[in-house]
C-alpha cells in the first residue's frame, strides 16, 4: 500500500483543530478530527452547481462559527465528485465533493470536502482520515496542537463580515426564476442592497416539531436566514406554497402576504362573499349546486348575456360569455355534470371591455392602469389580448380597492374593478399581481415599492 511514512515524521494533531481555507476565504474554522470518516466533510446550505469553462464548480455557503449565523462566507470550489451516501434509516441522499487547499498549522496541502448540512451538529466541519493519513496522528486527548486562535483572533479574522451584512435577507418563494415579475423583485431587492434568494416552491419542504421547526430545501439546507418572504404562489401550487408560508409565519420570517389571505383570494365564492358582507358592491352573482336550480339562477342574476367563472380561474381562462338563456343553461349544466364549481355572474356590457387594475401595497394604491379588451373580446386581461394605459381612477374606486385588499388581509394585492351604470364593481383581488403590464403601463418601478413596503415592515433603515 504505497510507501508508509515513518511514525517520527507524522505530526501530532488533537481531536479537534482550527483549519484555514484560504481558497475558499475561511479565516477558521473549528474541525472535529474524525478518523472515523473517510472523507472530510464541510457545512454548506444553498448548494448551487454552475459550469466555469469546461469544469463544474459549485457555489455555497459556510456559516464558519458554531452557534453563528450571521456570518456567512460564499465559497466557490471545482467539482470532483457527486457520492451516495446512505443515512441510518436507508435513504441515499447525493452529496458533492470539492477540491480546495487547507492549511493545519504552517502546512497547505489538499483535500477534498463534501459538502454537508451538518447544521444540527455541533462542529462546522469534520476532517476524515484522506486528510489525516501519512500527515497525522491523533491524540484525541489533545485540542488545537497545530494552531489555536484566541475568541479575540477570531472576532477580528470576520470582523468585516459581520459588518458587512447590512441589508436584509428576503425570499422569493415562487415557481420560476425567469418571469418578469419575479426578475424585477430580485433586481429591485438587490439595488436596495438586500439579498434576495430564490426559492423553488417545489424544493422547498418542512419538518414540524415544537423544539425546532425549520424549513428545508431540496439536499437538506436549513433555511434559516431570512427575514422575510415574498410569496409568489402559482393557482396550481397555492395548497403547497400557502403551507410554506404559513412555517415561514411559525418561523417569525415576516411574510408579504399571509397563508390565510392568499387562500381567501383564491377562492372566488369565498371571497365575494367577504365583499358583500363587507358592504363592496360586486356584480350580482350567483352559486348553485343542482342543474335543478339553474333556470333561477339564470333569472336571479338578470338573465342573458351573463357570465359564468370557473371558481378558481386565472388570466381570464375560465370566465365565459353566455349570450342568451339557453346558452346560459346548457354551459352552466355541463360545468355541473362534471362537478366543477362555477359563479353566475350578471355582465357588465357598460364596461365595453374594459376593467381597472389597482396595484395596492401595505393600504395604498401604488399604481393603476385600465385594461381594455381585444375587438370582440369581453375580458381584459392582458393574457387574452387585453391592452394596457394609463387611468385617472375615482377616488371611490381609490376607496373600493384599498377596502377589498384590507378586508381579504392582503399586503400586496391587484385589485380588479369594472365601471358599471351602478358604479364601480369589484370584480376580484389577486394576491400575485404582475408586475409587467403595470410596470410598463404606468413607467412606476413598482418592485421598488414592495421592497420598500418590507423595509417599513421591519423597521429596516439603510445607512
Ligand atoms: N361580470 C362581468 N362583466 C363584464 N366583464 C367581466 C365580468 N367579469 C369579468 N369580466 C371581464 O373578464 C375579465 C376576467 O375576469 P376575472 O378577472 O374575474 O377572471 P380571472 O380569470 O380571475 O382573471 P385574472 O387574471 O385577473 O385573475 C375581467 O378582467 C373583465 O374584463
Ligand atoms: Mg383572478
Ligand atoms: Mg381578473
Amino acid at each position: 500500500m504505497g510507501n508508509t511514512t515513518k511514525f517520527d515524521e507524522l505530526q501530532v494533531i488533537g481531536g479537534e483543530e482550527w483549519c484555514v481555507f484560504e481558497e475558499l476565504g475561511i479565516p477558521a474554522i473549528k474541525a472535529r478530527v474524525d478518523s472515523g470518516a473517510k472523507t472530510s466533510s464541510i457545512q454548506a446550505n444553498n448548494v448551487k452547481v454552475y459550469n466555469k469553462g469546461v469544469e463544474e464548480w459549485v457555489k455555497f455557503e459556510v456559516n464558519p462559527i458554531q452557534e453563528n449565523r450571521s456570518v456567512t462566507i460564499t465559497c466557490e470550489a471545482p467539482l470532483v465528485d457527486r457520492r451516495t451516501v446512505k443515512s441510518s434509516v436507508g435513504i441515499s441522499e447525493e452529496r458533492l465533493v470539492v477540491k480546495t487547499s487547507i492549511k493545519l498549522g504552517n502546512n497547505i496541502h489538499s483535500v477534498e470536502l463534501t459538502l454537508a448540512n451538518r447544521d444540527t451538529m455541533e462542529y462546522r466541519m469534520l476532517l476524515g482520515r484522506e486528510a489525516i493519513n501519512q500527515r497525522y496522528i491523533v491524540n484525541p486527548a489533545e485540542s488545537y496542537c497545530m494552531q489555536n486562535f484566541s475568541e479575540e483572533e477570531i472576532q477580528e479574522k470576520y470582523a468585516s463580515h459581520m459588518a458587512e451584512k447590512s441589508g436584509l435577507t428576503i425570499a422569493l418563494l415562487a415557481s420560476n426564476p425567469n418571469l418578469y415579475s419575479n426578475k424585477r423583485i430580485i433586481e429591485a431587492g438587490e439595488a436596495r442592497g438586500h439579498e434576495v434568494v430564490f426559492l423553488n416552491v417545489e424544493n422547498a419542504y418542512m419538518k414540524l416539531d415544537t423544539k425546532s421547526p425549520q424549513i428545508r430545501y431540496r439536499g437538506g439546507n436549513v433555511l434559516n436566514k431570512f427575514d422575510a418572504v415574498i410569496p409568489r404562489i402559482k393557482p396550481s401550487v397555492t395548497f403547497y406554497g400557502c403551507a410554506l408560508i404559513r412555517q415561514f409565519d411559525n418561523l417569525g420570517v415576516y411574510c408579504l402576504n399571509t397563508a390565510e389571505a392568499i387562500t381567501q383570494s383564491r377562492d372566488k365564492l369565498f371571497a365575494s362573499q367577504l365583499f358583500s358582507k363587507n358592504d363592496i358592491d360586486i356584480p350580482i352573482t350567483g352559486f348553485a349546486k343542482s342543474p335543478m336550480d339553474t333556470k333561477d339562477l339564470i333569472r336571479m342574476v338578470n338573465g342573458a348575456p351573463l357570465i359564468i367563472k370557473l371558481l378558481e380561474s386565472t388570466q381570464g381562462k375560465g370566465v365565459v360569455l353566455a349570450e342568451t338563456n339557453k346558452a346560459a343553461e346548457s354551459v352552466i349544466n355541463a360545468f355541473k355534470s362534471v362537478q366543477t364549481n362555477i359563479l353566475v355572474q350578471e355582465f357588465i356590457k357598460e364596461a365595453n371591455g374594459q376593467d381597472i387594475r389597482c396595484f395596492v401595497v401595505n393600504g395604498k394604491v401604488v399604481a393603476s392602469m385600465q385594461r381594455q379588451a381585444q375587438k370582440g373580446e369581453f375580458r381584459a386581461n392582458i393574457h387574452q389580448g387585453g391592452v394596457a394605459s394609463l387611468i385617472k381612477i375615482t377616488s371611490e374606486e381609490r376607496k373600493l380597492a384599498v377596502k377589498a385588499a384590507k378586508i381579504l388581509n392582503l399586503a400586496v394585492a391587484g385589485v380588479d374593478i369594472i365601471r358599471s351604470n351602478k358604479g364601480p364593481l369589484l370584480l376580484e383581488v389577486n394576491s400575485s399581481p404582475g408586475l409587467e403590464g403595470i410596470e410598463y403601463a404606468t413607467g412606476l418601478d413598482i418592485a421598488n415599492v414592495m421592497i420598500r413596503a418590507i423595509e417599513k415592515k421591519l423597521n429596516y433603515t439603510s445607512n
